[in-house]
This record gives C-alpha cells, sequence and structure tokens, in this order.
C-alpha cells in the first residue's frame, strides 16, 4: 500500500502582485488563464480527503489574489484538514485575516528575503514590498494570529541570513523556515550560493536550531539530514524526536514521498520545483496519480538514485534534491549538482 501524502502545497493562482526574481512560478499579475473553478477546487479536496488528511498549504502565486480563497480554505478546514497558507504578506488587512481564521486557516507563512528593505524589495521586484510585508505582519501581530517566516536564500541575501533570523524573531514569528534557491521558473543558477556556502549555512542552522526557542526548518536543503547526522555523531548525540524535534522523523527531501504540488490548472508535481509532470486532476483520480504516476515511483525507491547520491551512505535520509538534479542534468535522478560531500570518504 501508498502511503498518503502528508502535506500538499496548492499553487492556488497563477497571479501575483510582486514579481520576485526568484519565483518559481514565474507569477506575474497578468490575468491567470484556466485556473481550477471553485467546485473544481472542491472536488480536489474530496478527493485528498479520501487518501488521507494531510496538512494542506494554500499557495501561488499569491493566494490571496484569489477571491474565493476563503470558500476553499472553509471546505478543506470542515473536510478535517489542518490548511495553512502562503503568502507574500503585502495584501494581509484586519478584515482578510479574521475571514482567514473564520475559514479555519491555522497558520500563514510570510516570506521575508533579507533583514533591509533593499535586499527584500530587490528581491521581490517591487519597491516599498518590504515595508509592506511589516505592515502585514503587524496586522497579524494584533489580531494575535499565528505565522511563520520563510525565507529563500541565495547570492543575493547569503551574507544577512542571521539577521533576517532576528528579525524573525522581533517579529513574534512561531517558526522560521529557509528554502534554498531552486532555478526553475525566475530562478537562475547563477544566484545559487555555492556548494561550501551552502554547507557553512547548514551548519550555522544546525547551531541555531540547539539554541532557537522557535522551530527551524531547512526546505530544499536535503543534506541537512546528513550535516544532522554527521553533527550528533561528532557530538556523541543520538538523534531522537527530544533532541532534534521533528526533523528526527523526516527525511530530506519529502517530493513523491510524503509531498506533492498542484499547479493552478491541475497539475501533480512531485514539488513546485520539478517540472516533471505526474498527472492532472482534470484528467485523472488524484489517488490514481498519487499511487502509480511513474515519477512518484521512482521517487520511492531510493534504489533509483544515479551518480554519488546513488552509492551514498546518507541517500536514505538524504536523497539529495531532485529539482537541483533535474535542472543541471535533464535528469531528476542523477546526483545532488551542490553537495560536497563524498561518499565513503570520512
Ligand atoms: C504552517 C504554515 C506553513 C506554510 C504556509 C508552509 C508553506 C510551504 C510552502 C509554500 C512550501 C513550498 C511548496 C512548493 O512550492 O513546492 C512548503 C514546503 C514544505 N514545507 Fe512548509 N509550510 C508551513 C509549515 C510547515 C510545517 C509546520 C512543516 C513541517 C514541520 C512544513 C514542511 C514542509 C515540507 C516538508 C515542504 C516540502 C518541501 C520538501 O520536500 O522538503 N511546512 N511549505
Ligand atoms: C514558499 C516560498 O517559496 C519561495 N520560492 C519561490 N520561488 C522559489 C525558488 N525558485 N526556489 C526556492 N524557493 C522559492 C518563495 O519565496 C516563498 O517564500
Ligand atoms: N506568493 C507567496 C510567497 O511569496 C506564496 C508562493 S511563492 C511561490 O510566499
Ligand atoms: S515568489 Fe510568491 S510573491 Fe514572489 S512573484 Fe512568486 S508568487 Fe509572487
Amino acid at each position: 500500500m501508498t502511503n498518503p501524502p502528508r502535506l500538499i502545497a496548492w499553487e492556488l493562482t497563477a497571479g501575483c502582485n510582486l514579481n520576485c526574481v526568484h519565483c518559481r512560478g514565474a507569477s506575474t499579475s497578468s490575468v491567470p488563464e484556466g485556473e481550477l473553478t471553485t467546485e473544481e477546487a472542491k472536488h480536489f479536496i474530496d478527493e485528498v480527503v479520501e487518501l488521507g488528511k494531510p496538512i494542506l498549504i494554500l499557495s501561488g502565486g499569491e493566494p490571496l489574489t484569489r477571491p474565493d480563497v476563503f470558500e476553499i480554505a472553509r471546505y478543506g478546514t470542515d473536510a478535517g484538514l489542518r490548511v495553512v497558507l502562503a503568502t507574500n504578506g503585502t495584501l494581509l488587512t484586519p478584515e482578510l485575516v479574521e475571514k482567514l481564521r473564520a475559514a479555519g486557516v491555522q497558520r500563514l507563512s510570510v516570506s521575508i528575503d533579507g533583514a533591509t528593505a533593499k535586499t527584500h524589495d530587490e528581491f521581490r521586484g517591487v519597491p516599498g514590498a518590504f515595508d509592506r510585508t511589516l505592515a502585514g505582519i503587524e496586522v497579524l501581530r494584533k489580531a494575535n494570529f499565528p505565522f511563520q517566516i520563510n525565507t529563500t536564500i541565495s547570492r543575493r541575501n547569503l551574507e544577512e541570513i542571521p539577521k533576517t533570523f532576528e528579525l524573525a524573531k522581533e517579529l513574534g514569528a512561531v517558526a522560521y523556515h529557509v528554502f534554498f534557491l531552486v532555478p526553475t521558473g525566475r530562478g537562475e543558477e547563477s544566484d545559487e550560493v555555492s556548494p561550501a556556502d551552502y554547507e557553512r549555512v547548514l551548519h550555522w542552522f544546525y547551531d541555531m536550531q540547539k539554541e532557537s526557542e522557535i522551530q527551524l526548518k531547512a526546505t530544499c536543503a536535503p543534506h541537512y539530514f546528513r550535516i544532522m547526522r554527521q553533527r550528533a555523531k561528532k557530538e556523541g548525540i543520538e538523534i531522537s524526536v527530544k533532541t532534534h524535534g521533528y526533523e528526527a522523523m523526516t527525511k530530506g527531501c519529502l517530493g513523491g514521498t510524503g509531498f506533492c504540488f498542484v499547479s493552478s490548472v491541475g497539475e501533480v508535481y512531485p514539488c513546485g520545483y520539478l517540472p516533471v509532470l505526474a498527472g492532472n486532476i482534470r484528467e485523472q483520480p488524484f489517488r490514481d496519480i498519487w499511487e502509480n504516476a511513474e515519477v512518484f515511483r521512482k521517487l520511492r525507491d531510493p534504489e533509483e538514485l544515479k551518480g554519488k547520491c546513488g552509492i551514498c551512505e546518507y541517500k536514505k535520509v538524504c536523497a539529495g534534491c531532485r529539482a537541483r538534479a533535474y535542472a543541471a542534468t535533464g535528469d531528476y535522478l542523477e546526483e545532488e549538482p551542490y553537495c560536497i560531500y563524498r561518499p565513503g570518504k570520512k
């Protein structure tokens, strides 16, 4: 039997009010075409709960530009899902936040890509975006609505990451999640941090995780799970939920095993950064796609991995970023190009 998804990210709309340099969806303000209708969206939720009760991430584009976002969130909540929403934070108003609360939305993620207006605005492609996002966060604080901060790490903000983490804590975030840039959509390979910088940031992240009061998570950095094990071994610590929290129970990349991404027109992918189509929910039952799509079956089998990932002793906990392998070689099973580790050499 195939395990049901634990987490689904859903691009409710490809439209957006910002124009980020790194956007995986290459989202713009132009009116999107062919989006799932409200009825199709509800039908999808019905199909999801037939399989299980994953966390449903309403994302985009900017999900708050879709007028029926509250109705869809309410439907997901009533179906028994934990519904959360990912936003750039610029459109939040007190009325909107109350509507999200009434729809049962449990937490928001708000993206901040730098500790200064200059860095964030250059990233987000719109002057004034930083101030508008901070104003949105102020609304959340006043409403006592839980939020986490998401930061995408690239060459543009690498040195500002510790300060951005401090800012997230000062703002009252319940968690800080970093995403490592994946060169897809508008994301450019030349903006990726070097493999050595990757390693350095992830070691810093491990240190922060040990002392931080708020939860930290690194997404699109599967090598973190190798580093966590290497560091724990050095420190003579046994990895457990008590010592390492949620990270002790999960693995590097969940794409296709515990996680999938659904696009605004119903396409299902292993994640939002890997453009290898598993199927479309307009043409096929979601269960059928989740259980049988070739790309999902391959991602579920560590023996399919090639290159150094294929022979790595950490492959079951890391498995590399399949989207980065795809962007570099056209083959999503190839080795992760941004990992410095050489398997077998300790
Ligand atoms: C509660 C508010 C949260 C929001 C709004 C949120 C938002 C997101 C978004 C937008 C993505 C990117 C998906 C894509 O484009 O493909 C993502 C990925 C992910 N998030 Fe979150 N997230 C939240 C909380 C969490 C929590 C609490 C966890 C687990 C502890 C988590 C685990 C993940 C995982 C595993 C991925 C998939 C990427 C991967 O394969 O590693 N998220 N999240
Ligand atoms: C949900 C999070 O995904 C981030 N995001 C958007 N595009 C990319 C990309 N190419 N690589 C990594 N993260 C990205 C957003 O900035 C948001 O914070
Ligand atoms: N627009 C939202 C953000 O910036 C969510 C999706 S980003 C591809 O966080
Ligand atoms: S990353 Fe998010 S906020 Fe930025 S353009 Fe893409 S969808 Fe919009």
